[in-house]
């Protein structure tokens, strides 16, 4: 903080009983002039006081606004896309919607193409990110209320009701475990091949729960935010308390925790702390109140133990690869909105589909509908799901990457 200019000396006026009227006179003259000069440096200082509290009001203003707008929990990330006159193109995190929004003051001064910024509901910038805030929005995806549905998830029945025990049960109904005396589990462990439904399982209890869904990729704690692990995940159970209900969804949680190995280079002491870090917050979290956790893994095999134990996950579910059933259910949900000739029966496209996963029967679908538009059709046939088999077959065995499992 800048020190407060020293005030000017006073005048003085020195009259002497045997001077002339003359000399009296131009004493007189010298001390009006000198309280004039002191006049106009007291005025400057006041300017200069005027401005700085001028200036110390914007920032209080602008603290104030920035204090709200942190009080309302539902702030949504965007990147700042272009800057014009008073306004600014953001795009949305996660739905990727462009907006055009008005921006003024010195917040809209200093916005550049490719600042990550805070928004409101209104699609207000509220706030820059900073670097550190940036990595925690980057490590973090989080949903107020993810849009997927238990029925949009096909084949995982079993599956679905051990989450909805686990995870929906305490959240919505804890009494329930204290009347009957038991302690809810900890966390929960979604282990299976990818593409097999886990994160929309996790998405889905998120929704039924009307919690938020703050997903972070284990793999990405240890690839992308070198050094940051420990912290991130710190910022992470900060962040569920902040947003109760919350579900914490730890992806490719083996990224963090895999069985040790027998290196010693800093990079494994980087994912050993991070670790450490995720355990002690799961110990910790007795009073945890309305926060759940998930974590997703298709390396099963390699996870330490440690991170099994009672009061961590504590409850593992296994998703596996659909069977002929499963892959019809998951057929109908990705084909429910295509216009499908009357050749095409599902139950056997889901016989003919052996070892394909929810993701790729996904991929099947929209693969099949791209057949058709090249055929200028919009009916589906199922030669277009006979090419789209033999693509998707191709690309796999060109070395698209397949999993360990
Ligand atoms: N059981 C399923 N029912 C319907 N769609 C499915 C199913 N499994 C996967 N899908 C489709 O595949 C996409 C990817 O699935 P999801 O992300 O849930 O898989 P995952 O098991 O979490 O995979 P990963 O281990 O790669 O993260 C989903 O968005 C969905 O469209």
């Amino acid at each position: 903080m800048s020190r407060s200019p020293s005030l000017p000396d006073r005048p003085t006026l020195d009259l002497d009983s045997d001077m002339s009227p003359d000399e009296r006179l131009a004493a007189l003259r010298d001390h009006y002039s000198a309280i004039l000069d002191v006049h106009d440096e007291l005025s400057d200082q006041l300017d200069a006081a005027r401005e700085r509290r001028r200036g110390l009001r914007e920032e209080v203003d602008q603290l104030q606004r920035e204090n709200d707008a942190l009080k309302t929990s539902s702030l949504y990330l965007a990147t700042v896309e272009e800057v014009g006159d008073g306004e600014v193109v953001l795009k949305q995190h996660g739905n990727n919607q462009e907006v055009l929004t008005d921006v003024g003051g010195p917040l809209g001064d200093s916005l550049e193409a490719g600042d990550r910024v805070a928004i409101n509901d209104s699609f207000a910038v509220q706030t820059v990110l900073d670097s550190e805030k940036d990595a925690r929005a980057q490590a973090m995806e989080v949903v107020e209320s993810p849009s997927v549905d238990y029925a949009d998830i096909g084949g995982l029945e079993e599956q679905t009701r051990e989450v909805r025990e686990a995870v929906e049960a305490p959240l919505l109904d804890p009494e329930q475990f204290e009347t009957v005396g038991i302690s809810p589990p900890t966390g929960v462990l979604l282990h299976g091949p990818p593409g097999t439904g886990k994160t929309m399982l996790a998405k889905a209890v998120a929704n039924q729960t009307d919690a938020t869904f703050i997903k972070m990729a284990g793999s990405e704690l240890v690839q992308k935010f070198i050094g940051e692990g420990a912290r991130l995940v710190r910022d992470l159970f900060e962040l569920a308390a902040e947003r109760e209900p919350a579900i914490i969804f730890i992806d490719e949680i083996d990224a963090i925790a895999s069985k040790r190995t027998e290196s010693k280079t800093s990079g494994d002491a980087e994912v050993q702390r991070t670790m450490m870090q995720l355990l002690s917050e799961m110990d910790g979290f007795d009073q945890r109140g309305d926060i759940s956790i998930i974590a997703a893994t298709n390396r099963f095999d390699m996870l330490d133990r440690a991170i099994l134990r009672p009061g961590r996950f504590d409850r593992l579910i296994e998703v596996p690869e659909p069977n002929a059933e499963g892959r019809h259910e998951i057929l109908k949900i990705h084909t429910g909105r295509m216009n499908l000739a009357d050749s095409v029966d599902l139950e056997a496209l889901a016989e003919d589909t052996e070892g394909f996963t929810g993701a790729e029967l996904e991929s099947l679908a929209t693969e099949a509908g791209m057949f058709a538009i090249r055929d200028e059709r919009t009916e589906i046939r199922r030669e277009d799901f006979d090419e789209a088999m033999a693509k998707i077959s191709s690309e796999e065995s060109a070395g698209t990457p397949i999993a360990f499992y």
